[in-house]
């Protein structure tokens, strides 16, 4: 077993610790999701989520909000900045967070490093423990920080996601060798909350096995992507129960051009069952597509513990 299909299935206990955390927030309306990478694919998650619980949420790359935050917001003293960093030493997330501060906004970290800098440059410190062994790709830390930020935003997270998570991961783990066997390209659908998620799916699988892949949200795929299409494609289907019809439509269309279709939660070539709702799914289907970057890097001989041009925390000079 490698390292880090080791640390993918051993992060539960680690949910159960930040489940027991009591990171609800309520403190303002306006809320700004601040990350990069795999931090950034969350927010764009959490921003969604706030937004249908009925906060007023925006997402931004963290050198973005840096550095031109009038692009994103006009009137952002008065928001809420949540800075989700795993380092919490990312150059552009510390600047944003020290920057938003300055500027008279609150500013709360998500990490799981309490010691770092944006750790030490925010108003309020949210910050589960992680697996020790998690290394550079983000795997463990991903999940937490979704889990806390839910919370964050007044999700209550049933001590049951574990399982839910666990079996849709093994799940998933057991079907993929018939299903990604010589199919050299995939591609990520989630709509809402599960666009975020995609993306992330996404980056996981690129960064894992060096395999060029996009996310989209789902009936956006039609408007061109489509035309890719083949006897080579593997589509991740994340359903989200409020359109799962147009979604289940677009699937069809998908197998008749040659794709194989993993259906997260509806149908497809293959169907894995999600017994949450859309306001915990984004958190469950985490792990099951952190096991479908891993199983994708070793069937390629990829070794996902330190994978080539990438380091844990990219800092700027
Ligand atoms: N290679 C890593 C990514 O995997 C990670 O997503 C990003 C954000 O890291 P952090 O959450 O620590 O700010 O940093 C680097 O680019």
């Amino acid at each position: 077993m490698s390292t880090t299909e080791k640390v993918i299935f051993e992060q539960f206990p680690y949910w159960e610790k930040a489940i027991e955390l009591n990171s609800a927030d309520d403190r303002a309306e306006l809320l700004v999701f601040v990350g990069c990478g795999t931090s950034f694919n969350l927010a764009l998650s959490l921003a969604a989520y706030a937004n249908m619980a009925g906060r007023k949420a925006i997402a931004v790359p963290g050198a973005e909000w840096q550095n031109r935050p009038s692009a994103f917001w006009p009137e952002w003293r008065n928001t809420h900045v949540v800075a989700l960093s795993r380092s919490g030493e990312t150059t552009e997330t510390v600047a944003a967070a020290k920057a938003s501060r300055a500027a008279g906004a609150f500013v709360t970290a998500i990490t799981v490093e309490p010691e770092s800098s944006l750790a030490k440059n925010c108003d309020r410190m949210v910050a589960a423990e992680t697996h020790p062994d998690e290394g550079i790709v983000m795997t463990v830390s991903a999940s937490l920080m979704v889990l806390l930020g839910l919370q964050m935003i007044g999700q209550k997270v049933p001590a049951s996601v574990v399982n839910s998570a666990r079996q849709l991961a093994s799940a998933l783990d057991s079907a993929l060798p018939g299903i990604i066997a010589d199919r050299s390209h995939f591609v990520f659908l989630g709509g809402g909350p599960l666009f975020g998620v995609a993306l992330e799916g996404a980056l996981k699988l690129m960064e894992m096995s060096q395999i060029m892949t996009q996310a989209f949200h789902p009936l956006e795929y039609r408007h061109g992507p489509i035309s890719l299409v083949d006897g080579k494609t593997v589509a991740v289907m994340l359903y989200s129960s409020d359109q799962r019809e147009a979604e289940t439509k677009l699937v069809g269309e998908l197998r008749e051009k040659g794709a194989v279709v993993i259906g997260v939660g509806g149908p497809g070539d293959l169907e894995l069952a999600v017994d949450v709702d859309l306001s915990l799914a984004g958190l469950v289907v985490l792990p099951a597509l952190q096991v479908l970057g891993e199983r994708a890097a070793q069937a390629r001989q990829i070794d996902t513990v330190s994978p080539r041009h990438l380091t844990k925390v990219v800092t700027l000079a």
